[in-house]
């Protein structure tokens, strides 16, 4: 009997792949760090049952409608908006992701971000490194209390809840925002629910942890940035197109808001000209949410095991729900 195809987008270690090639055959872009060309995994769709694929392929509506043998697309990533789920559904793909297995790792770099940002912490790597660090000054490289301040998170899925988590242990006052409320999350760390609005005007850092949908598209747009606080710092790592980069460069440069933490962008990756990047009050990182060595490979297992599961006719552990 034939096994079935599995197409890997980009290169894996050799113990996920060997996982995969006790039943499949398996066909994989050999290059870890350069997104597979469209039109290689156009061509591969064409006769693949099943897709390993990352944040960085465009599944869309075109190679899905030509994949005439594909059972289940399983994405190394809990953030599916890379993959035209509608078309998928209209085919009976299966669609699955990772969730969960990320949200600690990615908290630990949402909350990094956000210290660094606050205490200015890459001005001061610099200061150093350019030679310009002089006598002790009373207000050299003041920066943003994190303590008792308020955090106001968009989106308080599982990342958003492990960030106002790592907040309480700061002391913080946590507010948040989200589709529908949380009464489990609000007696457990003491969150309250907001109004957008309120959230913006009121808190001291502001993080979108959001999935990126029409509806989040350039959420964070010149009114909001405009109702924040001039003190406040915006955080964002869910996805660059939940922010307006034109609005938020006005915001930083004309001083609307004092700083952000950018873990992504909306065209990634960016180059070092990027307009954000001239500006001092901004802490940029590419993409590195959930890079951790643990959670990696977990990630990577998970997908695989999606997968075998897919392929073997059963069900999933972790299906998209939109
Ligand atoms: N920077 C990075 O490396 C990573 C980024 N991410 C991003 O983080 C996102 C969130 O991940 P999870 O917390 O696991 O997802 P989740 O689904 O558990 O949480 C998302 C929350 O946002 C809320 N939400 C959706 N639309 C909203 C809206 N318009 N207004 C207010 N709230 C809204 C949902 O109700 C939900 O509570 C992912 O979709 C992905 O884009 C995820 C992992 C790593
Ligand atoms: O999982 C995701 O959605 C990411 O952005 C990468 O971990």
């Amino acid at each position: 009997m034939t096994k079935p195809y599995v197409y890997m987008t980009r290169k894996m270690p050799a113990s996920i792949v060997e996982k995969l090639e006790a039943e499949c055959d398996v066909g994989m872009w050999e290059k870890e760090e350069e997104p597979v060309p469209e039109e290689v995994l156009e061509k591969e769709l064409q006769t693949a049952d099943a897709l390993f694929c990352t944040i960085s392929d465009p599944v869309n509506k075109e190679n899905i409608n030509q994949a005439e043998n594909l059972k289940i697309i399983a994405t190394m990533a809990v953030g599916f908006n890379n993959i035209d789920v509608e078309a998928a559904a209209a085919r009976n793909i299966q669609i699955a992701h990772t969730p969960g297995v990320l949200s600690e790792t990615t908290a630990d770099l949402t909350f990094a971000l956000l210290m660094a940002a606050a205490r200015r912490i890459p001005e001061g790597i610099e200061v150093i490194k350019n030679n310009e660090w002089g006598a002790w000054a009373p207000f050299f490289l003041t920066g943003q209390d994190i303590h008792q301040a308020r955090l106001g998170i968009i989106g308080m899925g599982r990342i958003g809840e492990a960030v106002a988590k790592r907040g309480t242990g700061f002391d913080m006052d946590i507010v948040y925002h989200n589709r529908s409320r949380k009464p489990e999350t609000e007696k457990e760390i003491g969150a309250r629910y907001v109004e957008l609005d309120e959230l913006l005007e009121t808190s001291d850092f502001v993080c979108v942890m959001t999935p990126y949908t029409n509806e989040t598209h350039h959420m964070m747009n010149r009114e909001a940035f405009q109702k924040m606080k001039n003190t406040a710092i915006f955080i964002n790592s869910s996805r660059g197109g939940t922010v307006d980069e034109e609005a938020l460069f006005e915001a930083l440069k004309n001083g609307d808001i004092r700083g952000a933490g950018l873990d992504v962008f909306e065209n990634e990756p960016i180059s070092a000209d990027h307009r954000l990047l001239s500006l001092p009050n901004v802490t940029a990182l590419p993409h590195i949410g959930s890079a951790s060595e643990n959670t990696r490979w977990k990630m990577a297992e998970m997908t695989a095991n999606h997968i075998l599961q897919g392929l073997r006719g059963e069900k999933p552990d972790h299906l998209v729900s939109l």
